[in-house]
């Protein structure tokens, strides 16, 4: 306490001496400023307390005597005390730490700080002190890179704290520090009347994963929103849960059933073939998440497949009682960019564009059902010829895409409407993956039609005029399907474990990425006026879109503005900084492969990771940077210094 202390002797004679006509302490207003008590500076120095170690002397019943009264300062306050006590035996220790060097060297003027040591000091000695003159120079520059790092570390600690003692950081939509998606629009269509409806679906934890300890980590609140909450470590070794909130047009719970979530996705697809449409449902996710669980079901609890034949049927019996249109199926995989025919075995088919730029796949078998049970039989063929592997995640997953077409034909045998269920590969990284070269190559491939179909969703999303189909053979033989009246689904699957976390937040970022830019004229924006409450959203948008403007000028746009550093939590700071190192690591390395970097402007964070994530795996040989772009947003030289973070 204050008044057992000799503050108004041994501490002030000491500071006396110390300051010897320089300016107040830097590093005890910093701390303070960092807690945002910064304004009851003059009284803490006024009682002797000059540099920040001396916080450490404090006990509440002081804390009147300082000016701090309300709970919150007393609560800040209390926080700071403990990180300089916890602080205390580093800075007795401290090589670096210089014997004289306090707070000096430094001027406070309000709230802008200036160097003003070095020249003036050389003066106190004479020639023959030099040498002691420059050890002490020395020492106080090691002084002042303490200082620097405590006041850093006081900053990070007392940041980290209040989050954690208040309880989960929120980050919406996470998405390597930079939130994307947002609540959805209140007046939104079905997601089945939707063009392009992208849903996510949790599974329960297996048994294995339960006897393993493993926790659930995913709450769907609502029908639309899902949480991955997950675990962090703090620089000071303290817990953390970060909050990943994602907003989907439809999310299905682990109680969800395969005939609910075939009614609200496949079903209105299917109607949309019925009536002669186009329709593509595809099922995305890490390996084991539910994808096949999904499509293809088990006879008690069958997927969509039979359940979308089953209303197939159900519908022709009913409309064409005389003479039904026939049902015919086809089955094929692709594996390494090679089509090979499923109920063919595994014949190799070759997909052959014509002069009208229609694809068809040559040599592709058909297989005529007229009932459930056919379709089954047809299929579970065709599924234990399928290609599996051994990824790191699961001993048995699917390492190829598994594409089941349904076609009505009429009696001309033209198609009278066709269906594509697609029951992708494993998204898990490439690194999950064995580190054999087949397994690399396969990874390799997987990653590259992902990002392809996710290139292809989005411009048919934005209609553009150019679809980028031949990026992969995915997408080439779904050319299609992308064009005219279609309509696509995406269920997003995913495992609720905590070691599945980072691929679960992944499988959620590239689902947010096909649907991110959704009406960029329409529900986006309105979703973004409707949004910008909060900083964080606010980053989101300026670092996401309109990124143009303020390079190229040419939108007529105002450039978006800085997001303070002060907006963002500690959470944040973290991956910012922390991709930012992998980044440049990754040009790095791109730049010595001899690979071309061009950059583009309409580049968002997250993307320009995920790209140069795709171009160290797959060696490609072109990704677009707006690096600078980016600089202007998220300096991370700035994230952990306050002194930026003023000029901000
Ligand atoms: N919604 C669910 N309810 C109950 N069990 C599920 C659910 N989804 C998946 N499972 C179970 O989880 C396990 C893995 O599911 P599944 O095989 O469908 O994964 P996958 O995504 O298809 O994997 P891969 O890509 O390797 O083929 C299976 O045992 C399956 O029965």
């Amino acid at each position: 306490m204050l008044t057992h202390l000799p503050f108004q002797g041994k501490w002030r004679e000491e500071n006396e001496k110390e300051k010897k006509g320089k300016e107040m302490s830097l590093s005890l207003y910093e701390c303070l400023r960092a807690v945002g008590l910064h304004r009851h500076y003059a009284r803490f120095t006024s009682v002797g307390i000059c540099r920040a170690a001396h916080l450490s002397a404090l006990t509440m019943e002081d804390y009147p005597i300082l000016g701090i009264c309300c709970m919150e300062d007393r609560t800040r306050l209390f926080n700071l005390v403990q990180m300089v006590k916890a602080l205390d035996l580093e800075y007795e220790n401290s090589e670096d730490y210089g014997s004289d060097s306090g707070d000096e060297g430094y001027t406070a003027a309000d709230s802008s700080f200036s160097y003003v040591g070095g020249e003036d000091e050389e003066n106190v000695y004479n020639d023959e002190n030099e040498r002691g003159a420059a050890e002490m120079r020395q020492g106080r520059a090691k002084g002042r890179r303490y200082l620097c790092s405590l006041t850093l570390k006081v900053l990070r600690y007392v940041a980290a704290k209040r989050k954690t003692t208040t309880g989960w950081i929120l980050i919406a939509g996470y998405n390597y520090g930079l939130p994307l998606t947002s609540p959805p629009a209140p007046n939104k269509t079905r997601p089945g009347a939707q063009r392009i409806s992208v849903c996510v679906r949790k599974r329960p934890l297996t048994r294995t994963e339960c006897k393993r300890g493993e926790t659930d980590v995913l709450t769907t609140p609502s029908e639309e929103c899902v949480i991955v909450h997950e675990s962090k470590e703090a620089v000071d070794l303290t817990q953390y849960i970060l909050k990943h909130r994602f907003y989907f047009d439809q999310v299905f719970g682990e109680e969800s059933s395969n005939e609910e979530v075939y009614q609200r996705t496949a079903y209105p697809l299917v109607q949309h073939m019925l009536n002669g449409g186009k329709a593509t449902c595809f099922a995305y996710g890490q390996t084991g998440a539910g994808k096949t669980h999904t499509m293809l079901g088990s006879p008690v609890r069958p997927g969509l497949y039979a359940l979308a034949v089953r209303d197939i049927f159900a519908h022709l019996s009913t409309t064409h009682m005389n003479s039904p249109l026939p049902v015919y199926v086809s089955f094929f995989e692709i594996y390494c960019g090679q089509l090979y025919d499923l109920l063919d075995h595994r014949k190799r088919l070759f997909a052959r564009e014509d002069g009208l730029k229609v694809v068809h796949i040559v040599g592709l078998r058909d297989v005529r059902v007229d009932s459930v049970s056919s379709l089954m039989e047809v299929i579970s063929q065709g599924t234990e010829v399928r290609t599996q592997g051994v990824s790191g995640v699961n001993p048995l997953s699917s390492r190829s895409h598994a594409l089941l077409q349904i076609q009505l034909r009429d009696a001309n045998q033209k198609i009278a409407g066709r269906m594509w269920f697609v029951d992708l590969a494993g998204s898990e990284r490439a690194s999950d993956t064995k580190e054999d070269r087949q397994s690399r190559m396969e990874g390799a491939e997987i990653n590259q039609s992902l990002l392809a179909l996710k290139e292809c969703i989005r411009s048919l999303d934005q209609e553009q005029s150019h679809t980028p189909f031949r990026q992969s053979k995915l997408t080439q033989v779904l050319k299609d399907s992308f064009v005219g009246d279609s309509m696509t689904c995406m269920i997003a699957n995913i495992s609720p474990g905590h070691l599945a976390t980072e691929n679960t937040l992944n499988t959620l970022r590239y689902a947010d990425r096909v649907k991110e830019l959704k009406g960029q004229g329409g529900l986006r924006g309105g979703r973004r006026e409707k949004t910008n409450h909060s900083p964080k959203r606010n980053l989101s948008n300026s670092s996401s879109s309109s990124s143009t403007s303020s390079i190229i000028g040419t939108r007529g746009k105002s450039p978006p503005k800085k997001p303070k550093l002060e907006d963002l939590d500690p959470g944040q700071w973290r991956v910012v900084q922390a991709h930012w190192e992998q980044l440049e690591e990754m040009e790095a390395l791109c730049r010595k492969e001899g690979m071309l970097l061009c950059r583009q402007p309409d580049m968002a964070f997250g993307d320009y990771v995920h790209k140069l994530k795709e171009i160290m795996e797959r060696k490609a040989l072109c990704v677009h940077i707006m690096k600078s772009h980016l600089q202007q947003y998220l300096k991370p030289s700035q994230c952990n210094q306050p002194h930026h973070q003023e000029k901000e």
